[in-house]
C-alpha cells in the first residue's frame, strides 16, 4: 500500500508489474518444471501458457480502461458481475493465496539458506520453521510500526534479482547443448512422467505460479497517473517477464537432463550455475534470491493486510478487519494474516511439505479470482455499455475474455481433484466471514444461486477433510 500522494507513471507501474511477478518463483524454476515434464511438453505448456496469460493480461488491460470505478483490487470485478458471495470469495482466495505464498517463501529461504548450511534442510526442517517464525513475526513488528514500502528498498531488490537473472541466462546460453536438451524430448524414459498431456498439465500450476502479481498494476490503479498506463504497464510486463521464464527454463533443460533438474534442491537455478561455473554461481544465485525474498515478503505481507482492509471498508469484509493502529496501519488484519501464516509453517513442518508443494496450493486459490476476472470481462463486453460508438473493438475483447475464460477453466482442470478439494476446505471457511460481514450490514447471508454454491464448496471441503485424516490427500 504505497501511500505516497505522487503519482505513478508507466516506468513506474511496469517495474511494480515484474517486481511483484518476480519473487521467488522463477529462481526454483528449473526444477519445479522437470519434476513433472520432460522439454517437449515444458515447451507445448510455454506456447499454452503465454496465449492464456496474454489473454488474462489483456483481460486486466481492458477491466482498467471500461472499468475504472472497480479500484480495489481484483474482488471488486467478480462482486460487480457476479455477486457479493462470488465478491467475498474472489478476495478471500486472493487473499488466502497471498499469505500460503508468503510461507512458501519462508520455506524457499531458508532452503536457500540450507544449501550453505545443512541444518535448514529444505526450508522445512524444525530448526528452519523456528527460524521461518522468528522472520515472520521480525516482519510483523516492522509492519506494525508503520514501515511502507520505500523506493529504496524496491530498487535494492530489483537490482539484487535481476543482476543474477541476466547473467545466469548469458552463462547458460553459453552452456547449452543441443544434445542435452533434444535427448529424451518427450519424457519417454521416464516412466514416472507419463503421457505428454500428463506432463504439460503437471507443469501448469507452476507456470500460473510466477505470473502470479500481474494484476499488480489493477491492484494499485487507483495511484496511477493516467488510466491508459494501467493497461499498458500489465502487457509490457508480461512479455518481459515470459521472456525472462522461458529462457532460465528453456536454456536450463539443455545443461542437466530432466531426471537431474528434477533432483535439483531449491532454489534449483543455483545448482544449475553452479554445475557450470562452480560454487560461486550457487552464491550468487541464493544473494540475489534472498534478498528478493525479503522483499517479497514485505511487499506481500502489506498486500495481505490491504485485502483484508479494503474488503472491510466496502463491507465485503467484517467491520472489526477495518481497525488501524495509531500509526495507520490495518492491524487486525496484519495479526489475523500472519497468525496464519504462522500456524501454515507449523503444519508445514508435520506434513514435510515442501516448496512445491505450497506454491501448488497458494496458485490453486488464485484460480477463482482470476477466473472470475475472465468472466466480468467476457460480461462486460457481452454487454456492451462501454463499447457504443466502437463495435468492432467489442468483437476483439469479447474474444479475448473468452479465450481467458477457457484458460482459467483450463487451470481449474489441469490443476487436479487433489488441489480443487483442498480450496474447497480453504474456501469453505470464508462464510462465517462473509455471514458476519453481511449481518452488519442487516442483510440476508445468502441468495438462492450462492446457497446452492456454497454447498458445493462445503461438500468439497467434507471430502477433502475425509481425506486429509484417511490419508487419499496431502498438502
Ligand atoms: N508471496 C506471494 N504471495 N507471492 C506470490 C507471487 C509469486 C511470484 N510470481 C513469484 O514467482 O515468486
Amino acid at each position: 500500500m504505497p501511500q505516497s500522494a505522487q503519482k505513478l507513471r508507466l516506468g513506474a507501474l511496469v517495474a511494480l508489474v515484474v517486481g511483484s511477478m518476480i519473487g521467488g518463483g522463477i529462481f526454483s524454476l528449473p526444477q519445479n518444471m522437470a519434476a513433472s515434464a520432460g522439454a517437449g511438453a515444458v515447451l507445448i505448456g510455454w506456447a499454452i501458457t503465454g496465449i492464456g496469460m496474454l489473454t488474462l493480461a489483456l483481460v486486466f488491460q481492458t477491466l482498467a480502461n471500461r472499468k475504472p470505478e472497480l479500484d480495489t483490487g481484483v474482488y471488486a470485478y467478480a462482486k460487480a458481475g457476479f455477486g457479493d458471495y462470488m465478491g467475498f470469495s474472489s478476495a478471500w482466495g486472493y487473499w488466502i493465496s497471498a499469505w500460503i505464498g508468503n510461507v512458501s517463501y519462508l520455506v524457499l529461504l531458508f532452503s536457500t539458506l540450507g544449501l550453505f548450511f545443512p541444518a535448514f534442510g529444505e526450508g522445512n526442517t524444525a530448526l528452519a520453521i523456528v527460524c521461518a517464525s522468528l522472520l515472520l513475526w521480525g516482519i510483523h513488528f516492522v509492519v506494525l510500526s508503520g514501515i511502507r514500502e520505500a523506493a529504496f528498498l524496491n530498487l535494492v531488490t530489483t537490482i539484487a534479482k535481476v543482476v543474477p537473472l541476466v547473467l545466469f541466462i548469458v552463462i547458460a546460453a553459453l552452456a547449452f547443448k543441443i544434445e542435452v536438451f533434444t535427448a529424451d524430448f518427450w519424457g519417454t524414459g521416464n516412466l514416472e512422467l507419463g503421457s505428454v498431456l500428463n506432463q504439460v498439465r503437471g507443469m501448469m500450476l507452476v507456470t500460473v505460479w510466477v505470473f502470479i502479481g500481474i494484476e499488480g498494476a489493477n491492484i494499485y490503479s487507483a495511484r496511477a497517473e493516467r488510466r491508459r498506463d494501467i493497461g499498458k504497464a500489465t502487457v509490457i510486463g508480461f512479455y518481459s517477464v515470459l521472456l525472462l521464464l522461458v529462457l532460465v527454463n528453456v536454456l536450463s533443460m539443455g545443461i542437466l537432463s530432466q531426471p537431474e533438474l528434477a533432483a535439483l534442491k531449491n532454489p534449483s537455478m543455483a545448482g544449475v550455475l553452479e554445475h557450470v561455473v562452480g560454487r560461486w554461481g550457487a552464491l550468487l544465485i541464493s544473494v540475489g534470491l534472498v534478498i528478493s525474498l525479503l522483499g517479497g515478503l514485505l511487499a506481500w505481507t502489506l498486500l495481505c493486510a490491504e485485502i483484508l482492509f479494503a474488503g472491510a471498508r466496502d463491507h465485503t469484509m467484517p467491520a472489526f478487519l477495518r481497525k488501524e493502529n495509531a500509526r495507520q496501519v490495518p492491524s487486525n488484519a496484519l495479526w489475523l494474516s500472519n497468525g496464519l501464516i504462522q500456524l501454515m509453517l507449523v503444519i508445514t513442518l508435520f506434513n514435510d511439505a515442501t516448496y512445491l508443494n505450497l506454491l501448488y496450493l497458494a496458485t490453486s486459490m488464485i484460480l477463482v479470482p482470476y477466473f472470475w476476472s475472465a468472466a466480468y470481462a467476457v460480461l462486460v463486453s457481452w454487454r456492451g455499455e462501454t463499447y457504443e460508438q466502437q463495435p468492432g473493438e467489442r468483437r476483439r475483447d469479447l474474444l479475448i475474455a473468452l479465450i481467458a475464460l477457457l484458460y482459467a477453466a483450463w487451470l481449474l482442470y489441469a490443476g487436479g481433484i487433489q488441489y480443487l478439494l483442498l480450496s474447497a476446505l480453504l474456501y469453505a471457511p470464508g462464510a462465517l466471514f462473509f455471514a458476519k460481514a453481511k449481518r452488519e450490514l442487516g442483510e440476508p447471508v445468502f441468495t438462492l444461486p450462492e446457497k446452492l454454491i456454497f454447498a458445493a464448496v462445503l461438500i468439497g471441503a467434507l471430502i477433502a477433510a475425509y481425506g486429509l485424516y484417511d490419508g487419499f490427500l496431502t498438502l
